[in-house]
């Protein structure tokens, strides 16, 4: 590890490729898991009906950012979350709406369970005609058998029935819970912060929106509907055990508590496990997505068989875990059943029946008749022998169904952590400037900032710039200079730390965010990225409400509209995944078309053009200067070339303005910028 950390960090050094920072991150954090101490266990639980009632905490992880400022090595932000409770009042919420469906679900499968107890009575009433007609030889055996057996038959039927009926009802009530989750949850995460997107993978929030509710639902309707039968047949089995013996049931209600005792304690420790594996799952999965996501890089250096270790990795953890939750479960059901078959209650059936079969012993004082003895035990043997077979069953599948809560609760509860989240930023709320009175000027006054993730970082510091109206300001630099953060910082992705930022002299804070990003200001950056859908479509996404004249002219101003025209299918054509059909430059103009389209007051171009060829350049700059016209523009640019004309140039190092004036005035003071200017120009000749 210690070498390959040393390896992809040398190649960031050389300033390859974004890519090889998280890879070099991924190996810091392989490195820092494998000596970290295992987190604190806090064990909960409570005895009783231990399978749905006891609690989903377990244990707590402490949230911690670790930051190394004098070190340039990537460091790696672990945000841990406390594990999240199970939130009843969030399920209810959801399932609120479908409570009639629910409600005719449940009615259903109760009368399901209730005919399923009636069947081992009713075999055992058809086992004693049997019996009967057996040891007597005597009377008619089809009239006799008649009645019980179209009896059970009917039984049977209308069980079918109901049984249908709840799981028709069972999986709309969960198909729409869960979709109700998804768009829920789907909605929540758009809203939150930047920040919650840097410290957060994508993989794992996908994750949170597919195997986590999927698995959530699955335990929804199992939970409902096995869980419910299993319970009405448990009860229901119980009474008719202690009609048949009481002493017997007697026994049985003392062990049961130990039973379930040991159950709770068993189960806090598989619901850990299973917190655990599903956690390494999404890893797995937030691997293999960022290899697909970047799968050009990873070809570009040939690192396809670096991603697959590292991806089996994470995947045979997460088959280790799941194994041993398995057998964790595996071992569970197996000391249910041993308790019960083996150590309680075989070996007392027929005692139990013997000694306790009062109607026995009153029927032998009085007559001393040996075959009504038999005929007596031999019926209560069948009905009970029948009852315990199905309390075994329904207990068993209790047991099965434990592991599956254990896995939906732990499930359930990730995803309503996500689900309560509160973005920092709202979206909406606070005041808008009319259209006609908004001018476009800009102010950051003493801005500080950290980013979240990097608390102890300061990026900008004491940072104050004023954009005037309708004039172009260009921020240059060195790399890491906190040139982009002032761009972030203008779309609000994130807040200062200290100082504020104006808009027309008021804090951006108190503004709608919705208007000040659909409205105000246009962004353009390096790497623009599209939606895998049509070129209209991606312009419009702009103003969704534009019409198709609105886009044209958008994709003219931008100099898009000759090459849109020229594809065969013009602005019908699909532009492929993040746009990936489309050279640099034809992208980028698509971008420009997008922000255009909104005719926004400001303009922030972060780097448009630095990663264009000459001749794309030439031509996105012409988009460019056309569009600038007559809005403010913020440029953070690292060409020089392109931001001579800028009405004001300033030169940022360490988050602070060290210079600052038109290109001339920069020029004949011979200080950082005319630095920059000759080492551009001297390794253009190189
Ligand atoms: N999302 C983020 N989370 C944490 N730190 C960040 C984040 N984005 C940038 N930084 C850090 O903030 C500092 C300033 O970054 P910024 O992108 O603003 O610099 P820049 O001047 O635009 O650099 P470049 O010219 O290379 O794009 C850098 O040290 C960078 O590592």
């Amino acid at each position: 590890l210690r070498k390959k950390f040393f390896f992809l960090t040398f190649e960031i050094t050389e300033n390859f490729d974004y890519r090889i920072w998280s890879l070099t991150q991924r190996a810091v954090r392989q490195s820092t898991t494998r000596t970290s101490k295992p987190p604190g266990v806090a064990l909960k639980f409570i005895l009783g009906p231990a399978v749905l009632t006891v609690s989903a905490r377990l244990f707590c992880h402490v949230a911690h950012c670790e930051a190394d400022v004098n070190n340039n090595t990537p460091v790696e932000v672990v945000a841990k979350n406390p594990v999240p409770d199970f939130k009843w009042h969030v399920l209810w919420e959801f399932v609120k709406p479908q409570l009639f469906t629910l409600v005719c679900a449940v009615v259903l499968a109760f009368g399901a369970a209730i005919l399923n107890i009636q069947i081992p009575l009713m075999l055992g009433d058809l086992v004693n005609v049997v019996a009967r007609y057996l040891r007597e030889n005597t009377g008619n055996y089809v009239h006799e058998i008649r009645g019980p057996a179209l009896k059970l038959l009917g039984l049977y039927g209308i069980q079918g029935l109901l049984t249908s009926g709840y799981i028709v009802l069972l999986s709309r009530v969960g198909e729409r819970v869960a979709a109700d989750m998804r768009k829920t949850l789907f909605a929540s995460l758009l809203r939150q912060d930047v920040a919650f997107f840097d410290a957060n993978k994508t993989g794992q929030l996908v994750n949170r929106l597919t195997a986590d509710i999927q698995e959530f639902k699955s335990s929804f309707k199992l939970v409902i509907s096995q869980g419910l039968r299993s319970i009405t047949q448990t009860v229901g089995c119980f009474v008719s055990l202690y009609v048949i013996s009481p002493k017997l049931t007697g026994l049985t209600v003392l062990v049961l508590p130990c039973l379930v005792g040991a159950g709770a304690l068993i189960g806090s420790f598989l619901r850990r496990l299973s917190r655990l594996a599903q956690e390494q799952v999404a890893k797995a999965t937030g691997v293999a997505d960022e290899a697909l996501g970047n799968v050009r890089t990873v070809k570009a250096f040939a690192m396809e068989e670096r991603e697959l270790q590292l991806y089996a990795y994470e995947v045979d953890k997460s088959c280790e875990m799941n194994e041993n939750l398995g057998t964790g479960i595996a071992i569970f059901q197996g000391l249910l059943n041993y308790q019960h078959y083996a150590n309680v209650f075989v070996p007392n059936v027929l005692f139990g029946c013997l000694s306790d079969c009062s109607e026995v012993k009153t029927h032998n004082l009085l007559h001393d008749d040996f075959s009504f003895t038999v005929k007596c035990i031999l019926s209560k043997v069948v009905n009970y022998k029948s009852c315990i077979h199905f309390m075994f069953r329904s207990l068993a599948s209790i047991s099965i169904l434990f592991g599956q809560v254990v896995r939906g609760m732990s499930s359930g509860a990730r995803v309503f952590e996500y689900l309560a989240l509160q973005p920092t930023i709202p979206l909406s709320g606070g005041g808008r400037i009319p259209y006609h009175s908004l001018t476009g000027r800009v102010d950051f006054m003493n801005v500080s900032f950290s980013y979240p993730t990097r608390p102890g970082h300061q990026v900008l510091q004491r940072f104050s710039l004023t954009l005037p109206p309708s004039k172009t300001v260009a921020i240059v630099g060195e790399s890491g200079g906190g040139k982009s953060t002032v761009a972030s910082l203008l779309e609000r992705f994130y807040d200062p730390t200290s100082g504020v930022v104006m808009l027309d002299g008021l804090d951006i804070r108190t503004l709608d965010l919705c208007w000040l990003r659909s409205q105000v200001i246009g962004f353009i950056n390096q790497e623009p990225v599209l939606f895998g859908s049509s070129v209209m479509e991606n312009i419009r996404f702009g103003k969704p409400e534009a019409t198709d004249a609105e886009v044209i002219n958008a994709a003219k101003q931008a100099n898009a509209h000759g090459f849109i025209t020229g594809f065969p299918d013009g602005y019908n054509t699909v532009v492929g995944e993040r746009g990936v059909t489309l050279s640099g430059g034809q992208k980028q103009r698509i971008a420009i078309s997008r922000a255009l389209i909104k005719n926004p007051s400001i303009l922030v171009l972060d780097e448009a053009t630095s990663a264009l060829d000459a001749e794309s350049e030439r031509v996105v700059q012409e988009a460019l200067d056309r569009a600038t016209r007559g809005r403010t523009v913020l440029i953070i640019a690292h060409r020089l070339s392109t931001i001579q004309r800028a009405d004001l140039i300033c030169v940022m190092s360490n988050g602070r303005i060290v210079e600052a004036g038109t290109h001339v005035e920069l020029l004949s003071k011979g200080g950082y910028y005319s630095d920059l200017i000759r080492r551009q120009r001297a390794e253009g000749q190189k």
